[in-house]
């Protein structure tokens, strides 16, 4: 039997690092590690802005909470499931199941429609593909892209192309939504669009969202923000809730 798109669970997934520790370079001990000894607790459902200087280790801990890449040390829990324990294979398919990455670069594949890179997610978990293109098509739709579904990419806007990426990455209806610099790349208008569409989306299907930001605009979408320093989680009292 084919798979709904709908998950059977629309709750976001809660997320506990414990004590995680990264290192890049370990040809050179004397580099300290990027992730240093840190943890955090994100609850079932919450959207939370992370931020801190560039180079204070934002993109390196999404990657490790995603599961792309492992810790030297400490624990992560997705859902209540350890992603230290997992094998590779079975982190990926995890990830593919249930997380939805929104990146400052989105690559979409120049060679395959908008429909064809939208429904590319849908495709990789067999989920019945009239839904999935219906599904599609009314995202596509909510972004401002409609009629758009048979371009290329090159035929879209640089906007329109991350808005494509991030229907893309929503079309699974993932319950952990991680977001590098959403909105990095854009004007301040096409960043608002964004930024209103994973509203939309955290409004209806209450997901989990993690989302790297060096914006203060962006991050006043978010429930509480975290702040990141040196690969360490500032004090409570020194983060900002909204
Ligand atoms: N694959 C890698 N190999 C070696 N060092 C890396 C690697 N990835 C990141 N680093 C280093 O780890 C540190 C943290 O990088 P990271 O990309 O996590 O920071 P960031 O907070 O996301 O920065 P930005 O806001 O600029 O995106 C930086 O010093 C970076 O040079």
């Amino acid at each position: 039997m084919k798979a709904l798109l709908a998950p059977p669970d629309p709750t976001g997934l809660k997320v506990i690092a414990t004590n995680v520790v990264k290192h890049y370079g370990e040809s050179d001990p004397s580099r300290p590690p990027v992730i240093r000894g840190l943890s955090l607790s994100i609850t079932e459902g919450e959207w939370v802005a992370l931020m801190g200087d560039s180079g204070s280790g934002k993109s390196t801990l999404l990657n490790l909470l995603a599961g792309i890449d492992t810790p030297n040390g400490g624990e992560i829990s997705i859902g209540g499931e350890s992603m230290i324990a997992k094998s590779e294979k079975e982190r990926t398919l995890f990830r593919r199941k249930h997380m939805g990455f929104v990146f400052q670069f989105f690559n979409l594949f120049p060679t395959l429609s908008v429909l064809e890179n939208v429904l590319l997610p849908a495709r990789l978990l067999h989920f019945d593909k009239k839904q999935a293109k219906q599904q599609a098509l009314s995202l596509l739709g909510e972004v401002g892209l409609f009629g758009k579904d048979h371009r290329f990419p090159s035929q879209l806007s640089g906007g329109e192309q991350q808005r494509v990426a991030i229907v893309r990455a929503l079309i699974h209806r993932p319950r952990l939504i991680l977001a590098d610099e959403p909105t990095g790349s854009l004007d301040h208008d096409t960043g608002e669009g964004i930024l209103a569409l994973l509203k939309k989306l955290h409004q209806r299907d209450r997901p989990t969202i993690i989302m790297t930001t060096h914006s203060l605009d962006a991050s006043l979408h978010a429930q509480r923000t975290i702040r990141i320093r040196d690969g360490q989680i500032l004090p409570e009292n020194q983060e900002f809730s909204h």
